[in-house]
């Protein structure tokens, strides 16, 4: 099964608690939705592989330590997936961006793709899925197998507030994806929504309704 962590450091509470307050308007949203974005890509990074190479300093040779292997990419799931992006290139700056688009019916709830557009060579990077909210868990499995589909072999998927139907539901479905949260509310609600929660994450973070 795959690992769910939630990254509760002292400063990611905090920035959360500013974006789950309904009077936290829109640019402060994005803004801090970006920096918690940004926290969590520093904790979730941290087991990168790392290999030696050789560089010259102005005092000569030595062997010193850069990222090994394999190559990064970021996986808005759109709409408010893009809130998350620039907080993560913040840190890895090179990355590759792919985008997938997808939207929960009101009703029924079911996931709907209406759009992919990946770097090539996805088979050999580590992606990294974000979408703020995993709710059902529909949305994130849609993705992760749309990917799947498309070649790629390692994903972690990094969200803001999870729901424990949404944790278990991709933990089923894909067990070899790990799952980083900054924080597991309590449930869902009979409309489908995270509580505590948020609201709803691309309503916030775009201003539409
Ligand atoms: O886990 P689930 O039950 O699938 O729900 C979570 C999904 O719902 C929201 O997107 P939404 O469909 O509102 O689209 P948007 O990002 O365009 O607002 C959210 O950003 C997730 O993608
Ligand atoms: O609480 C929720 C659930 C799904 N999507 C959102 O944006 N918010
Ligand atoms: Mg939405």
């Amino acid at each position: 099964m795959g690992k769910f962590t939630v990254l509760n450091h002292p400063l990611i509470q905090h920035k959360l608690t500013i974006i789950r307050d309904k009077s936290t308007g829109t640019k402060v949203f994005r803004e801090v939705a970006n920096e918690i974005a940004e926290l969590m890509v520093y904790e979730i990074t941290r087991d990168l592989p790392l290999q030696d190479v050789e560089i010259e300093t102005p005092m000569g040779k030595t062997v010193q330590k850069q990222l090994a292997g394999k190559k990064l990419a970021v996986v808005p799931i759109l709409r408010a997936g893009l809130g998350m992006v620039d907080g993560v290139l913040e840190l890895i700056p090179a990355a590759k961006v792919g985008h997938i688009g997808m939207y929960r019916d009101e009703k029924t709830l079911e996931p709907h793709e209406y759009f992919v557009k990946m770097p090539p060579d996805i088979d050999q990077r580590i992606l990294f899925i974000v979408d703020p909210m995993l709710a059902t868990g529909g949305s994130a499995n849609m993705a992760i197998d749309a990917l799947k589909k498309r070649g790629a072999k390692s994903m972690r998927l990094v969200v803001l507030v999870a729901a424990p139907e949404g944790v278990e539901a991709v933990q089923k479905a894909h067990p070899d994806v790990d799952i980083y949260a900054a924080a597991l509310d309590d449930r869902l609600t009979e409309t489908g929504y995270i509580t505590p929660g948020l609201g709803d994450a691309g309503d916030r973070l775009f201003g539409t309704k």
